[in-house]
């Protein structure tokens, strides 16, 4: 990913951020016009804020929900009812509180299934929705993808050294190799494929590995991403340092 191909928004602080990444999000799918869009969430702390954003007046009442299909970009393979499932997560801050059907939200199966099968079965729900299971240059797997930055660079469950970053063959794999637990993640063909890409960074924590981002001289998994679409950086000030 070329750094300066991305928009640096620059929020005070993280609740700043939160309103302002949940009000480009719900911008971003009313500009569809009714025609069905498809978003892959980011799991992790910083989104939570901007998904409890989307389920509060106004942006409850002006997120076409009937127009979107939701996806998970990454989940850890526990049970939704784990501190450290993403869909949990997500259930607690936007589903449970606004008026989505069920069929248009895709959590990742993490019960009763091999992580393998996991995978594979969130492949297929993918290609389902997509409407086919090879991708189209001319039209993106997904209008928005939004990921998260982790301090050691990476992104949804692209962990550094991890097979899975080689993987081009399929749009989700299974990542057993690491220090965390198991999970499940898009790969970068699937997160490359997106009309927008948007990466939400907060906190003094994050401004060394955002800055070697964002100058182009890091080596991690998020740098080596290549959006066939806009890149956009919302970040706050304690993360944005110098850049701020
Ligand atoms: O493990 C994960 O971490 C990254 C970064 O999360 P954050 O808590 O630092 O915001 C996140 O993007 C990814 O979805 C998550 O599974």
């Amino acid at each position: 990913m070329k750094p300066e191909d991305g928009t640096l928004h620059v929020f005070d602080d993280a609740a700043a951020l939160a309103r302002g990444a949940a009000e480009w999000l719900t911008d971003r799918m009313r500009d569809k016009h009714g025609h069905e869009a498809r978003i892959a969430l980011s799991g992790g702390s910083t989104p939570k804020p901007v998904y409890e954003a989307l389920a509060q007046p106004p942006l409850d009442s002006r997120f076409p929900w009937d127009d979107v299909q939701f996806f998970i970009g990454d989940e850890r393979f526990v049970p939704t009812t784990d501190p450290a499932s993403n869909y949990g997560m997500m259930l607690g801050a936007l589903f449970e509180h606004v008026p989505v059907s069920d069929r248009n939200v895709h959590p990742v199966p993490t019960e009763g299934v091999t992580i393998e099968q996991a995978a594979d079965a969130y492949q297929k729900v993918l290609a389902a929705v997509y409407g086919a299971d090879t991708l189209d240059p001319a039209r993106p797997l997904f209008d928005v993808v939004l990921l998260g930055l982790g301090d050691d660079g990476h992104t949804a469950s692209l962990l550094p050294g991890q097979p899975v970053l080689g993987v081009t063959d399929r749009w989700v794999a299974p990542v057993t190799h690491g220090r965390t637990e198991p999970r499940v993640t898009l790969t970068y063909p699937a997160l490359n494929s997106a009309a927008h890409v948007a990466f939400l960074v907060s906190g003094a924590g994050k401004r060394a590995i955002l800055d070697r981002v964002l100058s182009g001289g890091a080596d991690v998994p998020a740098a080596r991403l290549r959006p066939t679409g806009t890149v956009h950086w919302f970040v706050d000030r304690a993360a944005a340092g110098s850049r701020a």
